[in-house]
């Protein structure tokens, strides 16, 4: 087929669906899905079968990438022909485009869509493969250990070659990395024993088979999406978590297998091992159930007595903690055991925002209801007594009686908060979960930023029907944590956003609408950091940053209406000027300050400890002072 034919087809072709869909617009969306095939389609005539001379093609070739569209390499344009010449395939081809609609994408959506989708913004999309014998890791040094489990790392056996996953590159991707002219040396950081293997604890080595390893050791797998495949329905009604997330643990792969015993087994969990002397009767071969999981660097417990941290820091914990708690409570999952050791921190250097994951689900509830039903004191209302939210602690177990864990895990994430915050958790030692009083709640160090303090008050309210729901207070802490000019409030003022908005919002339909422009200026303006800072890795860490797109790729107006009360409580009086020039105006103050940054970096010629620096588009600085009480270190505004 010549050029000038093909050109032909393919215009009659778009004739035909501009005037089927009977709008003109998706001629203009259909141009560029033809053109491009039209220019390897003659790139490929003109290098096979040599009508013109070569330099032709390379000059199409070069137009076509001129007018926008890349030019692909020469093998995909010998596949194009054979679609083109097959004529359903061509039929085919066009399909989607006929069927999309003209439609006009809501911003929120669109935000979601490219949070949410995208690689770049999610590195946790990338997926992979991982072996189910245990024969296949080899391990390394020990972890941890609870009642139910010895936790090892590990890697592939004979495998120096890098995981899937296994490296952490500052940036999400080369790309930005070489944007930002990050430092080679950190970079990369290359754990020898990247992942880590719960070896479950079988204390009946008497059972022949594999059934009731999996129907009692099972709930493990709860974050695990793969889960329902592997237990083949082996657990009623489980319904594990459907998809992976940043601050969840990260499960590679599960399986039964041989009891593998480890060197310091016998000294560590003799009652685990089928030498125990008390096992009249041992399966021929004792078999266990193994949970291969990304290793992670330390627990929350152990990280806040190790590592000063500001209250910036604190806070980003915070919120990814109840990201975590959120995406939980949406898919009706309860982990029931949220203490500090449970929460599991990864980091390349000692100064850096560490990326926070919910861990252990060995106690979950994942079975589509939140209730359950508590008529004695067998059935299990989860893991330690002290971290169990108020209505779960003063229940008595009767005819009838049920538990409802719908807010149990956000209770208990404003526990962790204070831990986070203080170093102390105030249900470990002094207040008694079942007797506290919301006024007895210790007060929060005074530069603890306000609306992490008003959102850990809302978690720990007694009645589960007053606590904030967690996305809300999600969104709270993810909102105060925007760096936008010289403050977040200040800048939501600008782009029109107050007390009266706040109250009037869902209103009515109408007035919504005018209002909802309001926050959508300020959602654009969020975006718009976001991107810029994922084009500058080393400003903003990279736990910070996937915060930011898990908050972005899950945007819900209505809740975040709800988490505007937090800055802008009713009965304050505001004076606000909006105008959207002062929007513009924020932006360029944004983009100013971030080649400001370079140039400074620049002039320092010093690089940061740990590959990041310090923020300096905030305007505000992060202060190490470590005479400060329980050695936090502040964030304090600069002069
Ligand atoms: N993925 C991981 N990476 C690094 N360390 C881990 C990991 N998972 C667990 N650990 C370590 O192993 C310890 C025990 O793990 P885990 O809490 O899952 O065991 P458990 O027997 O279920 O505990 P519990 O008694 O609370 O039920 C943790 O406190 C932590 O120190």
């Amino acid at each position: 087929m010549s050029m000038k034919r093909f050109g032909k087809a393919a215009y009659r072709i778009a004739n035909e669906l501009v005037a089927r869909s009977g709008r003109a617009g998706i001629f203009q969306r259909l141009l560029p899905r033809i053109f491009p095939a039209t220019y390897n389609l003659g790139i490929h005539v003109v290098l096979k079968r040599a009508p013109f001379p070569r330099q032709n093609a390379l000059r199409i070739a070069r137009l076509a990438t001129r007018h926008g569209r890349l030019f692909r390499p020469f093998s995909s344009v010998i596949i194009e022909r054979h679609r083109f010449q097959n004529r359903d395939d061509w039929r085919r081809k066009f399909e989607p485009i006929r069927k999309e609609q003209p439609r006009s994408i809501d911003l929120v959506e669109r935000i979601k869509q490219i949070f949410g989708n995208s690689v770049r913004y999610n590195e946790d999309l990338k997926s992979s493969e991982w072996p189910n014998r245990i024969d296949s890791y080899e391990f390394g040094e020990f972890l941890g250990q609870g009642c139910n489990a010895a936790v090892y790392s590990a890697k592939l056996s004979n495998s120096d070659a890098e995981l899937p996953n296994s490296k952490y590159s500052i940036g999400f991707n080369e790309v930005t990395d070489i944007l930002a002219e990050v430092p080679p040396l950190s970079k990369v950081t290359h754990k020898k024993f990247p992942l880590a293997i719960k070896l479950m604890f079988n204390f009946e080595h008497d059972r022949d088979g594999d059934l009731h390893l999996w129907s009692s050791m099972g709930n493990e797998l709860a974050p695990y999406p793969n889960a329902a495949k592997l237990l083949k329905g082996r657990m009623g009604n489980f319904q594990p978590l459907p998809a992976k997330h940043p601050n969840v643990v990260r499960i590679q792969t599960a399986f039964v297998d041989s009891l593998k015993v480890l060197p310091d087994a016998i000294e560590r969990y003799p009652d685990a091992l089928h030498t125990a002397r008390w096992y009249e009767s041992i399966a021929s071969q004792p078999k266990t159930m193994y949970v291969v999981m990304r290793r992670y660097r330390q627990t929350l417990h152990d990280y806040v007595w190790t590592h000063h941290r500001n209250y910036w820091t604190g806070r980003v914990m915070m919120a990814q903690l109840l990201e975590a708690c959120t995406y939980l409570h949406q898919h009706k999952v309860s982990q029931r055991d949220m203490k500090s050791d449970n929460i599991l921190l990864e980091y390349d250097f000692d100064d850096e925002i560490p990326q926070l994951v919910i861990a252990d689900f060995g106690c979950a509830l994942a079975c589509d209801n939140w209730q359950v039903s508590y008529e004695s004191d067998d059935v299990s209302l989860g893991g330690n007594t002290k971290t169990r939210a108020p209505e779960i602690a003063t229940v008595t177990p009767g005819r009838n009686v049920k538990v409802d864990f719908e807010m149990a895990d956000t209770w208990a994430a404003g526990g962790l908060s204070y831990e986070i915050l203080t170093r102390s958790n105030p249900f470990y030692k002094h207040l008694d979960t079942s007797t506290y009083l919301e006024s007895e709640l210790p007060a929060l160090p005074s530069r603890v930023n306000f609306v992490a303090r008003d959102v850990i008050f809302d978690l720990l309210k007694r009645n589960p029907k007053e606590r904030v729901k967690p996305s809300v207070a999600a969104n709270a802490l993810n909102l105060s944590l925007f760096r936008m000019g010289e403050d977040v409030k200040q800048m939501m003022e600008k782009c029109g956003i107050s007390q009266a908005t706040t109250l009037l919002a869902g209103v009515s339909k109408g007035l919504s609408q005018k209002i909802n422009n309001r926050l959508d200026e300020v959602i654009n303006l969020i975006t718009a950091e976001t991107i810029m800072a994922n084009l500058a890795p080393h400003l903003i860490s990279r736990a910070e940053r996937q915060l930011r797109a898990t908050f972005l790729s899950r945007l819900n107006r209505e809740d975040i209406w709800k988490s505007l009360h937090y800055f802008f409580p009713p009965g304050v009086q505001l004076a606000t000027p909006a105008t959207s020039s002062d929007c513009l105006e924020s932006i360029s103050s944004f983009i100013s300050s971030l080649s400001n940054g370079s140039e400074e970096l620049e002039m320092k010629r010093k690089p940061a400890k740990n590959g990041y620096n310090v923020p300096i588009l905030l305007r505000n600085v992060i202060r190490t002072d470590s005479d400060e009480l329980n050695g936090i270190v502040h964030r304090v505004r600069s002069k």
